[in-house]
């Protein structure tokens, strides 16, 4: 066991001879020292390595979210039997590779002034949606406790908007939605599982009021939900919510199939709910469900997610934000489909919502930032999937978005670090590995630079 008492001593030396101890040995050193919130990064300048290494090695810089060379060896030959040489080229930068922060540096952010990057807005927003569109589609349910700790460690990891739950009917049993795969000849996907993916889905979502009140104390975060008709607004509001979300498609079977109607009337129904939550000064956010591609329709023209999204705002919704439900959209259908948004819709208003079925998620991300949009939804760990459609993963993992923005430069005040025990928390749950990538590679590479 470690004791407290040589933990606080290693924190406070200026050098941590890495080589006196096993790689395991530090990844457990380093574990114990997040979560007992100490940050090792007070007073470790650099760790020395003795890991085999060629004439010049890199260090992986986790802030930056890209190798630098940060660390220079001297020649394996040279040192045979010698102990090796760590040289820190720059001892601030070089402490920043031995954990997880969220800082970077002015140099890295005029990286960003290259041309292709130039639109690329300079703090992102990320809505956390793992509690929500994450959990609803496990099957086992979480119980409410573990849902709440969640949220209190994203939160904790600097996320300030996460969704927590849904007010949807927990009797709704889809039967359309089995008829409907019929008549739109998707035999091919596994409708059982559809349909009890769905039916799971209500269940999950059966505690909603208790998930609320399990985060009341929470100041520092917002906290929406989904209200598919003024019941749930009702529910919801009498829960304490402060914020809500209205999801209606742009297609014409998906609608049928999640929430039983058209998009029209799906449409008059959101009147109603906007119209009582203004009222009472709440803000509304508007969900389009398949912007690029549904999964019986297929194709969806970028002219359907306009026309929905210009009423969405009609009615009142403050942000717009686009999913591609089945994660089937790549740049090449992204931008037309954004195009013709903007259109009718001002651009600080959208938001963008990818799954990663096809790993797309991240390049259409990026296309969208560069077209101006601000606002990114993604779920801890990649969580989530779809029960309409066979093979679709989760959102696009948190981790991922925050490594790859913290690479451009770009804030978003999430410590990755603690991000990814949140999303170790929820998957040691759910006993399923993470699917984001950022988070097994940081995972894997911290300790081990001279194997990158
Ligand atoms: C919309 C409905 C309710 C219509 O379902 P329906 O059966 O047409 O509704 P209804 O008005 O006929 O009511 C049926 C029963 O449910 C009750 N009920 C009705 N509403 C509620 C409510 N809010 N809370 C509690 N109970 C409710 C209602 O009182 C009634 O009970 P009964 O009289 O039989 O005892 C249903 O289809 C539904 O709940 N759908 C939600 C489906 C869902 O959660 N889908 C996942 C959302 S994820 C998504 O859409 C995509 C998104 C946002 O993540 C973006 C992306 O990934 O792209």
């Amino acid at each position: 066991m470690l004791s407290s008492k040589f933990l606080a001593g290693v924190t406070r030396r200026k050098s941590f001879n890495c080589h006196k101890y096993s790689p395991t040995f530090l990844s457990t050193l380093m574990l114990i020292a997040s979560e007992k919130h100490m940050s090792m990064s007070t007073g470790v300048d650099a760790f020395e390595t003795n890991h085999p290494v060629t004439s010049k090695s890199q260090v992986y810089d986790i802030a930056a979210g890209k190798y630098r060379k940060l660390v220079e060896f001297g020649s394996s030959k040279s040192q045979t039997h010698q102990p090796p040489v760590v040289r820190t080229l720059n001892p601030h930068i070089c402490m920043s590779s031995c954990h997880y922060s969220t800082q970077y540096t002015d140099s890295i952010a005029t990286n960003s002034q290259h041309k292709l990057l130039g639109n690329i807005p300079k703090y992102v927003k990320i809505v956390e949606v793992g509690p929500r569109d994450g959990l609803q589609n496990e099957k086992d349910i979480v119980p409410t406790a573990v849902k709440v700790e969640l949220i209190k460690m994203l939160v904790n990891s600097g996320l300030q908007v996460v969704e927590a739950t849904s007010f949807v009917s927990p009797k709704w049993v889809p039967q359309v939605t089995i008829k409907e795969a019929f008549i739109h000849n998707i035999i091919k996907m596994s409708i059982f599982c559809s349909f009890n993916g769905c039916q799971n889905s209500k269940l999950q979502l059966a505690d909603a009021k208790d998930v609320i009140k399990g985060i009341k104390g929470i100041s520092n975060a917002r906290f929406p939900v989904l209200t598919p008709n003024l019941k749930g607004l009702e529910a919801a509001l009498a829960a304490g919510v402060k914020e809500v979300a209205v999801f209606a498609a742009a297609s014409e079977s998906f609608s049928r199939s999640n929430i039983n109607c058209s998009i029209d009337e799906s449409l008059a129904r959101y009147r109603d709910v906007a119209s009582a939550a203004r009222k009472l000064f709440i803000p509304v956010r508007g969900y389009i469900s398949c912007v690029v591609g549904c999964p019986m329709e297929g194709e969806v023209h970028p002219s359907k997610v306009a026309y929905v999204a210009e009423e969405l705002v009609k009615m009142g919704c403050d942000e717009i934000s686009l999913g591609d439900t089945i994660g089937v959209g790549t740049p090449g259908s992204v931008i037309p489909m954004i195009e013709a948004v903007k259109k009718v819709v001002p651009i600080e208003k959208l938001a963008v919502h990818f799954h990663d079925t096809y790993g797309q998620a991240l390049s259409n991300i990026l296309v969208s930032l560069q077209m101006g949009i601000s606002v990114v939804d993604s779920s801890v760990s990649g969580l989530g999937g779809c029960p309409y459609a066979k093979g679709a993963t989760g959102n696009v993992a948190t981790e991922d978005v925050v490594y790859m923005l913290n690479g451009l430069g770009v804030k978003t005040n999430v410590d990755l670090r603690k991000l990814i025990l949140a999303g170790d928390f929820i998957r040691k749950h759910l006993g399923r590995p993470s699917e984001s990538k950022a988070a097994t590679a940081l995972k894997k590479t911290v300790f081990c630079a001279s194997k990158l």
